[in-house]
Formats: structure tokens, C-alpha cells, sequence
């Protein structure tokens, strides 16, 4: 038998050499596949958590995304701030995940949608003090990135109950740089007590150029609350959603009449003396609608060129980004910020900044307005 040659030689010695370039291959791949499913799990992850606001906007797709945002005129505000946007979703995880229906309350009064925070304890008004509604569970990118700080409500919604408070206030939160409390924190005309530091920690975190923002209807009618937000920041921006008196009325007792059907007709509760016309303005359902005499209190504290009146007929009617353009009026000239032209919208039948305040919006939240209340 002939002696190996050359050749075999070769073949002998390349053997393990060749398996183990494909051991080196076999590695390499795994560990590609491996990072590319690791990547497609958070890319997963986040479009889960950023997915559209449930209950309330209708909507089934992110805001942003085609058909998203409807309500608030969201896709063209995220597109026109896409670093914005995400940095948003990245911090605004908990918000857009998806909410619960209110539980029924003692007092009539309708509590506001919660965020599902397995992580988190209380809500606003509960027990739960210091608890943040929408501050980020454990585990998401929020939390990793710790980014911004909780600051005190630059602009609140203040009223009035049923008038679409709810609807505007997620109308507006589409905005990436708006930022609010999903629950109603009742601070100022329950929790007052509990002091500022503890309002500003149910507050989301926020970057620069961002708004924080809250709603309670309530605050409209609470005789304290003009000289509480006034002391908080005389500042502070304030938004009333008006509707029709009577259908306002008309909602606020098909509300209670659900939770107790044994209450006495609305005609019952309304007039005094039917046949005389007499209205029983005492009964919280007419009360509530006389808006011109809690307006009073407010004029005392804050001038009317930081106020925002909202048709809350409007926000039913109207295609949502004629809103967004007048809340600017009040919330400041975002798109500014971000090189945009400011479209002011002053024939949207709401009150525009009044002489002094000029046609120009209001000012920046935090910055210096040089406002005396008047
Ligand atoms: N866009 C949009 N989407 C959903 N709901 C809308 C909207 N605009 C106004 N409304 C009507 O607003 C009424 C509820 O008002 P509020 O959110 O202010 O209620 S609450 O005070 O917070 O309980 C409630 O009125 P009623 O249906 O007559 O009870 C809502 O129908």
C-alpha cells in the first residue's frame, strides 16, 4: 500500500480545522439569533406598552400610527415631533397601558379611569398617599431611564362635572409634551391637607418643555380652590369645559340615577314648583350649571386671559385638531419650541387672550408672565 500522500496529509491535518471554523460559525449565529430575539422581545414589549389609550379614545392602533390618535389630532403632532414622541412613549409607558373602568363611589360622583399599576398601591383621594398613577412600575424603560422630574401641574382642568373632561383631557395627553394624571386627584378641594408635596408626587414625570397636567371637575365649584391653585402658582392655567347647563344637568343625574335607581324623577328634583316654573338652583345638578356665579370666585384670583373655555358640545362635533390649536392659547406656544409656526385659531368661538394679554398666546408654563389677577 502506498504511503500517504501529500494531499491526504492535508485533508487529515484540515479536518479539525475546518469543524473548527464551523464551531466558530455554529457560535456566531447562535449568538445572533439569540440578540435578535432579545431585540424583537423589547421591541415587542415597548409596542405593547405604548399602545393606544383604551376606553376612552376608541382607538385600537398607537397614537401616531395610521388611524391612531384620532381624537386629538395625534399622528400630525407626532410626526411633526417624531424625538419627541418617543421620547414620550419611552417615558410614558404606564399611561398608555390599559385602563380600568372607575369603581362606583358613595357620593354619586363618577371616579376617573385608572391605570392598571399592578406594581403601584392607592390612587389619588385613596388611601394610598404618595402613590404615583402614573409613575413607571418596576422593570419598564421609564424606570430604567429615570428620566425628568415630577413638577407641579402647570395647567388644570378644573371643571365643569360632565362636561367632557375627561375627553379633552385625553384629547390633549395625545400631545407629547403633555404629560397628566390619568386619575382625578381631588387635591384641592379634598386632600388639601395632605400638602404640596404630596400633589406633586401623584404627578408623571416630565422633561423640559413638557406640561404636566391634571383634571377635577370638582375644583369649579369648590369655593377654596381659586386662592389654593392661586398660592400653588398664580400662574397656573386654568381649562373649563362648558356644555349646555340642562344636558350637563341631564348627564349628572343619569349618572347618579345608575348607581341609585330609587332617586325621584329629574322634574322632581328640578323644580320646586312646577307650575310656577320654580327651580330648585340648590339641588348640586342646577347648582353646578349656574357657571357665571362660580366664575366669580375664579375672576378673583385669575385673570381671564388664563383661562380656556372649551365647548364641551364641541368636542362631540368638532374634528379634534380645531381643538388642539386653541389649547395652545393656553398651554403656550409648543410648536414654537420645535421651529413649527403657532396657529392661533381665533375664530373657534373660544375666548382668545384679552386686551394686555394681546393676541399673542399665554406664556410658556413657568415662565414669568408678570400677571396681577385682576
Ligand atoms: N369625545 C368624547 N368622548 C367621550 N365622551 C364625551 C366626548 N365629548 C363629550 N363627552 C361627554 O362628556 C360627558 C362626561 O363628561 P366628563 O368627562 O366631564 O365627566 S366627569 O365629570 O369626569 O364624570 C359624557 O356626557 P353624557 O354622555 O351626556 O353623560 C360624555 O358623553
Amino acid at each position: 500500500m502506498a504511503p500517504p500522500g501529500p494531499a491526504s496529509a492535508l485533508s487529515t491535518s484540515s479536518e479539525p480545522l475546518s469543524r473548527s471554523i464551523f464551531r466558530k460559525f455554529l457560535l456566531m449565529l447562535c449568538s445572533l439569533l439569540t440578540s435578535l430575539y432579545v431585540f424583537y422581545c423589547l421591541a415587542e414589549r415597548c409596542q405593547t406598552l405604548s399602545g393606544p389609550v383604551v376606553g376612552l379614545s376608541g382607538g385600537g392602533e398607537e397614537a401616531g400610527a395610521p388611524g391612531g390618535g384620532v381624537l386629538a389630532g395625534g399622528p400630525r403632532e407626532l410626526a411633526v415631533w417624531p424625538a419627541a414622541a418617543q421620547r414620550k412613549r419611552l417615558l410614558q409607558l404606564p399611561q398608555w397601558r390599559r385602563r380600568r373602568p372607575p369603581a362606583p363611589r358613595d357620593d354619586g360622583e363618577e371616579a376617573a379611569w385608572e391605570e392598571e399599576s399592578p406594581g403601584l398601591s392607592g390612587g389619588p383621594g385613596g388611601s394610598g398617599a404618595g402613590s404615583t398613577v402614573a409613575e413607571a412600575p418596576p422593570g419598564t424603560l421609564a424606570l430604567l431611564l429615570d428620566e425628568g422630574s415630577k413638577q407641579l401641574p402647570q395647567a388644570i382642568i378644573i371643571g365643569v362635572k360632565k362636561g367632557g373632561t375627561r375627553a379633552l383631557l385625553e384629547f390633549l395627553r395625545v400631545h407629547p409634551d403633555v404629560r397628566a394624571v390619568g386619575a382625578e386627584p381631588h387635591f384641592f378641594d379634598r386632600s388639601y391637607d395632605k400638602g404640596l408635596a404630596w400633589y406633586r408626587d401623584l404627578m408623571p414625570r416630565t422633561l423640559d418643555g413638557q406640561i404636566t397636567m391634571e383634571k377635577t371637575p370638582s375644583y369649579f365649584v369648590t369655593r377654596e380652590a381659586p386662592a389654593r391653585i392661586s398660592a400653588m402658582s398664580k400662574d397656573t392655567k386654568l381649562i373649563v369645559v362648558v356644555r349646555d347647563p340642562v344636558t350637563r344637568a341631564i348627564s349628572d343625574y343619569t349618572q347618579t340615577l345608575s348607581k341609585r335607581p330609587d332617586i325621584p324623577t329629574f322634574e322632581s328634583l328640578t323644580f320646586k314648583n312646577r307650575t310656577a316654573g320654580l327651580i330648585d338652583t340648590s339641588w348640586s345638578a342646577i347648582q353646578i350649571g349656574i357657571y357665571a356665579k362660580h366664575l366669580e370666585h375664579w375672576l378673583r384670583h385669575f385673570p381671564i386671559r388664563q383661562m380656556l373655555f372649551v365647548s364641551g358640545e364641541r368636542l362631540i362635533s368638532d374634528p379634534p385638531p380645531t381643538l388642539w390649536p386653541r389649547a395652545k392659547t393656553v398651554l403656550g406656544p409648543q410648536e414654537d419650541h420645535h421651529g413649527q409656526a403657532l396657529l392661533l385659531q381665533q375664530d373657534q368661538g373660544l375666548p382668545l387672550p384679552e386686551e394686555g394679554g394681546g393676541q399673542q398666546p399665554a406664556p410658556l408654563p413657568g415662565q414669568d408672565q408678570g400677571q396681577d389677577p385682576s
